[in-house]
């Protein structure tokens, strides 16, 4: 039967990216859109490109009849986002994209974020939204908690060699290169053509806040307590995110333990060994692309992923764990081809 689902944050980037993928999911409809400050516009006006749609104008939360809901998707701004999806009714399920109920340890969450959390007896039932790595917990789950997309990146890369044993967990580098979009579609300076056009730059120095959800889920499954270095750049384009890890162990060793675990894995490429990812051959999709370069020097690696910070990185992601969530089939709606060029 199909299900209707709600966005919550429809206005935004990943709203955006959810409706595009949602437009041609065979068992979903879109039931109700959200917005704040463009409650009350219609998607033509928000969103040209997806004016073709016969879809239902934004409106506020609390406008929003949820009888007919069964699922909805919150992508706001992390602090809202606690707020709003603690005062959605019981019988419906959510996927949230912000960083609101990623961490388990609510004492973490308020170091990095530098907040209280806003709804404590949530977070304890919230599972991590990595699909391809807590299959069994999103399918039982109400409440999921989409990943950072840095850190989904980094960990397709590193998370199976710690599992493994293959890589020596306390040598582990991850240099990161991210399109604008993982920014939002609110205005900011720094964000402005003139600002990030012909050039690039690192960010979120000294320590991105994605670094935490690192330390928790590498510390889970090296079962040692893991810290990595980790440097996002900022790349002058739209969309994408390319991690290129420095880690030591031995190459064939880690292409194999790459190739074992995603073997069966429907949106996780293994490309063949001495290949490197690219940004631009994923985009608009929802696979992720994983090489693994041998360095001259014996015993240290480059592991890379690519994947669409819009895509696997967020709302693909969103859309894989609802399929989960909702007894569909995992792939449903995502097995649209990369956009190439
Ligand atoms: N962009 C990316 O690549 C990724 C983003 N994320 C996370 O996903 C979330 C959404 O990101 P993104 O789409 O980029 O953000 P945007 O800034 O593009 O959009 C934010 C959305 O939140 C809405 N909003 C804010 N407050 C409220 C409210 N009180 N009620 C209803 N809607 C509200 C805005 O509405 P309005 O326009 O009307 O103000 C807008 O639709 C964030 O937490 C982000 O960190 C996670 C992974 C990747
Ligand atoms: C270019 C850019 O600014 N990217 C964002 C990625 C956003 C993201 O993954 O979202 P959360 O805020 O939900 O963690 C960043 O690095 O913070």
């Amino acid at each position: 039967m199909t299900k209707t689902i709600a966005i919550i944050g429809a206005s935004g980037y990943t709203g955006a990216e959810l409706i595009r993928i949602l437009a041609t999911h065979p068992d979903m409809r879109i039931g109700a859109l959200c917005a704040d400050r463009k409650a009350g516009m219609t998607i033509a006006q928000v969103f040209p490109h997806l004016r073709h749609l016969d879809l239902p104008a934004l409106v506020t939360v609390d406008e929003v009849d949820w009888s007919g809901i069964d699922l909805a998707f919150a992508a706001l701004p992390h602090g809202t986002s606690q707020e709003v999806v603690a005062k959605l009714p019981p019988h419906v399920k959510c996927i949230d994209l912000s960083a609101g109920f990623r961490l388990r340890d609510p004492s973490v969450y308020e170091k990095w974020y530098g907040d209280a959390h806003r709804a404590l007896h949530l977070q304890e039932k919230a599972v991590y939204g990595l699909s391809e790595f807590y299959r069994d917990e999103i399918a039982q789950a109400h409440l999921v908690a989409g990943t950072g997309c840095n850190a989904a990146t980094g960990m397709f890369a590193i998370l199976p060699l710690l599992s493994a044993g293959v890589i020596d967990p306390d040598e582990i580098i991850l240099d990161m290169f991210c399109g604008v979009s993982g920014a939002g579609r609110a205005a900011k300076e720094g964000m402005l053509h003139s600002e990030v056009s012909e050039g690039t730059h690192p960010y979120g120095l000294p320590v991105h806040r994605h670094t935490s959800e690192f330390d928790q889920e590498f510390s889970k499954a090296a079962g040692q307590k893991v810290e990595v270095t980790f440097t996002p750049h900022l790349m002058p384009a739209n969309r994408g995110i390319l991690c290129t890890a420095h880690v030591r162990g031995d190459a064939d060793a880690i292409h194999a333990a790459l190739a074992a675990r995603y073997a069966d894995e429907p949106f996780c490429v293994v490309l063949p060994q001495g290949e490197a990812p690219a940004t631009r051959h994923v985009r608009g999709s929802n696979f992720v692309h994983v090489g693994v370069v041998a360095d001259r020097r014996a015993g240290r690696v480059r592991v890379f992923a690519a994947l669409d910070n819009l895509a696997k990185g967020s709302s693909g992601q969103a859309i894989q764990n609802a399929n989960l969530m909702l007894g569909l089939d995992e792939t449903a709606g995502l097995m649209l081809a990369p956009m190439f060029p």
